[in-house]
């Protein structure tokens, strides 16, 4: 294959960069506990200083994978795999979900929003960022909205965030992991004073699981 048939194939959302893939227990948000098959895509230039994978930004670094495979690999695990990080929406999602709802799994994004949403989704986890915010789009369908809480400033930021989603949408605090002994009892006090919200914690961290 030539480097610009290659090309063609990423920009179609053919093959992706994909940096790994493993069965675990969704550890955040609305699904946490259960069992699900995570798809990381590489490639994200979000850039948020407490990123938890560093190591998905740069997409060269993972190799350019027929979404074919991913769905074949895919399958044999779980019904509902989650595709992830790095940031997905980089990617035209649309091949691979597709090809997963026809295999009837149902298919999990976990985003930023920063960029166009693609694909068919059964479920949307939107986490905006402010070094880039979601698309407009984006706000209208998401199912949950997970902000982490870095410091006091980002309950303001969440506050912003929540006024743009739709009325269905789950609101999450989750703590940065770094700061989680500093922020945790804020978020507490916070939903215990704003019960709109609920917390979100990063369980997979605490069972030692991916
Ligand atoms: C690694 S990101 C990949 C998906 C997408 N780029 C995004 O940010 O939503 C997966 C989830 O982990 C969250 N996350 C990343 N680093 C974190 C950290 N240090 N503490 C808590 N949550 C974190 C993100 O906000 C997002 O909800
Ligand atoms: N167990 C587990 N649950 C997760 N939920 C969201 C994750 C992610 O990195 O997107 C994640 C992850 O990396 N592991
Ligand atoms: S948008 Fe997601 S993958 Fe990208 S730097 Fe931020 S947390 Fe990491
Ligand atoms: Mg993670």
């Amino acid at each position: 294959m030539t480097r610009s048939e290659r090309q063609e194939l990423i920009d179609k959302g053919l093959l992706l960069p994909l940096m790994e893939e493993f069965y675990t227990i969704q550890g955040e948000g609305f699904h946490k506990g259960t069992a699900a098959y995570f798809v990381r895509i590489g490639g994200c230039d979000v850039g948020c200083h407490w990123c938890d994978v560093k190591e998905s930004w740069l997409a060269e670094l993972h190799p350019p994978t027929e979404t074919e495979k991913i769905v074949a690999n895919a399958v044999k695990y779980s019904k509902t795999i989650v595709v992830t990080g790095g940031e997905p929406l980089t990617w035209n999602m649309t091949p691979l979900t597709t090809q997963l709802k026809e295999k009837g799994l149902q298919t999990h994004i976990e985003t930023s929003g920063a960029y166009k949403l693609t694909g068919v989704w059964d479920w949307i986890c939107l986490s905006p960022k402010k070094l880039k915010l979601p698309t407009e789009e984006i706000y209208g369908k998401a199912h949950e909205l997970k902000m982490i809480i870095y410091n006091k400033s980002d309950f303001k930021f969440a506050e912003e965030q929540a006024a743009k989603v739709n009325k269905d949408c789950i609101l999450y605090l989750q703590p940065e992991w770094s700061k989680r002994d500093k922020v945790v009892p804020e978020i507490v006090e916070y939903v215990m004073a704003n019960p709109k919200w609920k917390v979100s914690l990063q369980t997979h961290k605490y069972l030692n699981i991916p």
